[in-house]
């Protein structure tokens, strides 16, 4: 079965020595379960070069022709209302500032970010076209106009406000066909092949990005202890890492359900993942068939792949569904319920908190609060940067699932009108108290470029479980007084803070949070004025990465000529940027060979951390098929 298609296209119309033109060595991806052959025999002496330095990083740009009239100059603001810290007064302003939605158990405190009410009324004009832009948005309004797609998270939680029927209708079969899909492959009615176990044990979920970060993030939030299908990842390319994951599952791979989470179908960390998973699954005399599910957009490449196949079951990712909002689709929920995890009551958060964030008052608006917040902080340019520290194990990678929502969304080099505007919010953070003891000395002391966001969980530990670890003290009350101090010390030194509190650790408080997020980045994103909904950014890595590889299949071919030949020619550098017609990119071709030499796929005649500028370099064996191809 030949699904293989075309991704980026070569970018060099050169035509390298050995005859190949660089347009029939673009790189293609495919689904395809037949395993790549292996070109090198595993004789092949192991020989090795010295490991590489990265790139230096690329310099920001530091001058923006940003459109200023635009923005509220908050520094006037802050230095007409210099932070409160009168302990008294501070109580009275938490009491004035506090949001709290008491159906849900989750309070927004913003007391410590120095907001006057006069910037409020400022900000008015703006929150309110951001209003009236979510309004539109939810009522299917092309929100994210480059791509023109309709932008529907949302509906996915409340699917009655989905702009037609038949998406209402889509959005209620998936729910009910996934539901139905988890139970029964956890009650066992749904079996893997004959094999010692007699339901599934395991679910390995391939995919990156928004389709790796929130099954991720809940998995560690809301897991059983004993789930009835225990979960892992692989949400990269890399082979050792890959590898690793394979040897945990062991036996079990036998007993594991595989999904597949990719909303394009083709992005090329996932596609690899699946191929590696698949040689496992050929090697132990496996049917991956039987065992693979695939969510992604119907008729993608890797839909068009499990429905050959014959895999096990498909679920649809919507058009209009963003990878990092896919959370409440069958991304996040499927993975979620063969844990155990109550997804009904994620979906019910998700929808009580659209319902507070749909209120048009900022102060009245826990969403709108934290863009306000962010603006003000970041001085609406992203000056600062916003530091996550959940003080809870079970939420460490809540930071992360924020970074790629928070950053993917807002990170963006041109606003809606096209000016360069270079936006963006920086995330990182991991968990408190942990983090006490890394980074927050610099936090306190050190140069003052972030704001804080806490997030406290109040109940410790499920009731019955707690006791004194010396009079009238618990382990919980540390970590407590561990959140409180921090805060205090660090707004002490005029270092601002937001804390979000939530009762515990539930289904429907996760639920809740996410779609926090995601309104707040909505929200935020229309006051300044950006389109939240693409990434064009990403793609400029992804086409470099594919002329790397279109490059190293030139170097590859010029190579194998030049070992052919009688005696065997070894080339030097520029020798083969030369007959690659590449000579701009000997850089990248030293990169190249230093990689392959390593992975023993290459000789360099010198031997082992050879010279840059002396190298030469052969095949060790002339790939005769390779020659006419
Ligand atoms: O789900 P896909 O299409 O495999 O994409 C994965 C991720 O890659 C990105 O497109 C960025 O490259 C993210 O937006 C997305 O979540």
């Amino acid at each position: 079965m030949a699904m293989a298609t075309t991704v980026h296209p070569c970018s060099t119309s050169s035509t390298c020595a050995a005859g190949v033109s660089p347009s029939s060595h673009s790189t293609t991806l495919s689904f395809s379960s037949l395993a790549p052959t292996r070109r090198y025999p595993s004789s092949f002496p192991n020989r090795r070069t010295p490991i590489l330095s990265l790139c230096s990083p690329l310099q920001a740009n530091a001058v923006s022709s940003r459109t200023s009239e635009a923005l509220v100059d908050v520094a006037a603001f802050k230095a007409k209302a210099p932070l409160e810290t009168d302990p008294i007064r501070l109580w009275h302003r938490y009491l004035d500032w506090v949001y709290q939605h008491k159906g849900l158990g989750l309070s927004v405190d913003v007391s410590r970010i120095g907001l006057s009410d006069e910037f409020v009324s400022e900000m008015e004009a703006k929150f309110s076209k951001a209003f009236s832009d979510m309004a539109e948005l939810e009522g299917g309004a092309i929100s994210n106009p480059d791509e023109k797609r309709m932008v529907g998270h949302y509906w996915l939680r409340k699917p009655e406000l989905a702009p037609t029927a038949f998406l209402k209708k889509q959005i209620e079969d998936t729910l009910e066909r996934l539901s139905v899909f988890a139970a029964d492959v956890v009650s066992g009615k749904i079996k893997p092949p004959p094999c010692p176990a007699e339901r599934f044990t395991q679910v390995l979920s391939v995919g990156i990005g928004g389709s790796a970060l929130g099954p991720q993030f809940v998995a560690e939030a809301l897991a059983p202890d004993n789930p009835p299908l225990k979960i892992r990842f692989i949400d990269n390319t890399d082979p050792a890492g890959i590898d690793h994951q394979i040897a945990q599952l062991g036996p079990e791979l036998s007993s594991t359900l595989i999904i597949v989470i990719s909303k394009s179908g083709g992005t090329p960390e996932t596609r690899n993942g699946l191929l590696e998973v698949q040689k496992a699954f050929r090697e132990k005399g496996l049917d991956f068939s039987k065992q693979g599910v695939a969510i992604t957009q119907e008729n993608s490449l890797l839909d068009n792949t499990a429905r050959i196949e014959g895999w096990l079951a498909r679920f649809p990712m919507f058009d209009w569904v963003g990878g990092r909002t896919s959370e409440m689709s069958a991304v996040g929920l499927l993975p979620a319920a063969l844990q155990g995890i109550d997804i009904k009551e994620m979906l019910t958060g998700a929808a009580i908190m659209d319902e507070a964030t749909r209120v048009r008052s900022i102060k009245q608006n826990p969403a709108a609060l934290l863009a306000l917040c962010w603006y003000w902080a970041s001085d609406g340019v992203g000056s600062k940067d916003m530091v996550v520290l959940p003080y809870k194990d079970s939420l460490l990678l809540f930071s992360r699932y924020l970074q790629q929502l928070v950053m993917e969304s807002l990170g963006k080099e041109f606003d809606l009108a096209g000016n360069v505007v270079n936006q963006g919010l920086s995330v990182y953070g991991n968990k408190g108290s942990t983090d006490q003891h890394a980074y927050i000395q610099q936090l306190r002391e050190g140069v003052p470029n972030f704001f804080a966001t806490f997030i406290e969980v109040l109940r410790d530990r499920p009731p019955g479980h707690d006791w004194e670890l010396e009079p009238g003290v618990t382990c919980g009350d540390y970590l407590f007084g561990m959140l409180q101090g921090t805060r205090s010390a660090l707004y002490a030194n005029k270092r601002e803070s937001i804390t979000v509190t939530i009762e515990e650790v539930t289904p429907r408080l996760v639920g809740a949070l996410i779609a926090l997020y995601e309104r707040a980045v909505g929200l935020y994103a229309s006051v300044i004025n950006i389109n939240a909904y693409h990434q064009p950014g990403v793609e400029a890595g992804k086409k470099a990465a594919a002329e790397v590889l279109a490059l190293q299949k030139r170097v590859l071919a010029v190579l194998n000529d030049a070992s052919c030949k009688d005696p065997v020619e070894a080339l030097t550098l520029e020798k083969i940027a030369e007959r690659c017609h590449s000579t701009q990119q000997i850089e990248m071709i030293y990169k190249i060979i230093s990689h392959m030499a390593s992975n023993d796929r290459l000789i360099i005649a010198e031997g082992l951390c050879g010279s840059p500028k002396s190298m030469e370099i052969f095949t060790g064996e002339c790939n005769v098929e390779a020659l006419y191809e």
